[in-house]
């Protein structure tokens, strides 16, 4: 926009900044996240024993009040120009971490940057005028659009709202904009019930773009479109990028919508990001657990193929209190074995797969042998771990699952450096342009790019 308020007709391309997600240069650097969290303050007691964990950890209370972790740490950048797509299950803390990024909720800790600028604790008139340059679109177009309003009224708003442009002006601009998102300018009269659930998100996009903001982000905003609609919705976000210099920072559930949209990708799992690295190499090689625990989920057409996939077991613990560690251990099947007792392979595998049997009670009550013979029978623990077992295994027996979960939860997970320290690694990268963030012990011995 120029100094006198009107909207240059060629802002398109002011960015000259790359798309590919594969630079090095901080220059380029529009957002940046640094150890963000947002924590919210829950009734004490109101959660407790939700935690489905191996370590039998009493909740954390302090002073009657417990947090719940919605985001925990989270730290990454995104490059003018660019879309990161932000991945995860349904509460992960998806929606609340770009709410915090956008300051509609406070931050607890950490820091936002936008342009090299702290925006944390803006207030006022500053962050009023910094919402111009970051806008939103949702899921649900039809909720987020008012009924009673024209679709012109609803894409001019930002601009009344920011005082900009007098009414002719605005008129121009919103059925600019209108065309521009794949509509015509003639809707501009018209309301959000006389278009389908595809035109409504176009919309959106077109009140997104009203004041020419530099980053988007969208919060599964074709979610809730019929899958060719999806991607046509997709295209033209694609276009709308180029055409106006955007960057996006894209949430969504569903991987193939990632895929087909970002250029990098993060993966988040209970309030953290587990794996952040450029596309191809995150899908054609993912190394977190819990990115190929996603992957392998994406239904494929190919029976055979389907019988050799690991599907994800376990429920997604409680963000109030999370497994110490690697957030992931309680459900991840490569968690890596406690140093105190020298494992071989098969042996880990084999108990790993006993203890989440336990764990999770997916077989009645049976004598110690029988279970001996269904998940140790070809391997020879060393003594003390044999000991713990068996205990653990007669407490199963006489109809104490929990006891017994708990006494192998001690004995074998809590050691494990899964259970002990926080993982947090920079890789080398498959195609060798980008390391990548792996939030997994398995790669502590990997070495950092340079
Ligand atoms: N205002 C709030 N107060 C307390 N807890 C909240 C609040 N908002 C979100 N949460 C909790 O924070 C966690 C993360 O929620 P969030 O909506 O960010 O996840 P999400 O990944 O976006 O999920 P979805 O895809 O289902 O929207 C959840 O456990 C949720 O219940």
């Amino acid at each position: 926009m120029t100094a006198s308020g009107e909207f240059e007709t060629g802002d398109a391309n002011r960015h000259s900044g790359t798309a590919t997600g594969t630079t090095d240069s901080t220059d380029d650097v529009l957002l940046k996240v640094d150890g963000l969290s947002k924590h919210f303050p829950v009734e004490s007691g109101l959660f407790s024993g939700l935690n489905v964990s191996w370590d039998g950890r009493v909740p954390s209370v302090g002073y009657g009040r417990e947090y719940l972790k919605a985001v925990d740490d989270v730290s990454f950048e995104i490059r003018r120009g660019e879309t990161l797509g932000l991945v995860g299950e349904s509460g992960c803390g998806k929606s609340t971490l770009a709410r915090t990024i956008l300051r509609l909720l406070e931050p607890s800790s950490g820091s936002i940057e936008f342009e090299g600028r702290d925006i944390t604790t803006l207030g006022g008139e500053d962050l009023r005028q910094q919402r111009r340059n970051m806008q939103m679109v949702f899921q649900d177009p039809q909720s987020s659009l008012n009924p009673r309003q024209k679709i012109g009224q609803i894409v001019e708003e930002p601009l009344k709202t920011h005082g900009l442009l007098d009414d002719e002006g605005r008129e121009t601009r919103a059925r600019e904009l209108l065309e521009r998102v794949g509509l015509d300018s003639d809707h501009y009269n018209r309301y959000p019930h006389e278009f389908s659930g595809g035109q409504r998100q176009r919309v959106n996009l077109a009140r997104a773009l009203a004041l020419d903001p530099d980053l988007i982000i969208c919060d599964e905003p074709v979610a809730s479109l019929d899958v060719s609609i999806q991607a046509q919705v997709l295209n033209t976000m694609t276009e709308l990028q180029e055409e106006f210099g955007l960057t996006y920072l894209f949430i969504a559930h569903d991987l193939s919508v990632i895929r087909q949209i970002s250029d990098r990708v993060a993966v988040m799992y209970l309030g953290k990001i587990v794996e952040l690295g450029n596309k191809e190499a995150v899908y054609e090689n993912p190394k977190h657990p819990y990115t190929k625990a996603l992957l392998d989920s994406i239904p494929v057409p190919d029976p055979r193929k389907r019988s050799e996939r690991e599907t994800l077991g376990g429920d997604l613990p409680s963000p109030v209190n999370p497994p110490s560690g690697c957030r992931f251990r309680t459900r991840c099947p490569e968690l890596i074995a406690p140093d105190a007792y020298d494992f071989s392979d098969a042996e880990w595998a084999a108990l790993r797969e006993l203890i989440r049997t336990i764990d999770r009670q997916l077989v009645e009550p049976s004598p110690p042998e029988a279970l001996r013979r269904q998940f140790l029978n070809d391997v020879d623990l060393p003594a003390a771990a044999d000991e713990s077992v068996e205990r653990a295994l007669e407490l199963f027996a006489d109809g104490e699952p929990d006891r017994a979960a708990e006494l192998l939860s001690e004995s074998f997970v809590a050691p494990s450096v899964c259970a002990r320290d926080v993982p947090s690694y920079e890789v080398d990268s498959t195609n060798g342009t980008e390391a990548r963030f792996v939030a997994c012990h398995r790669y502590a011995e990997e070495t950092p790019t340079e």
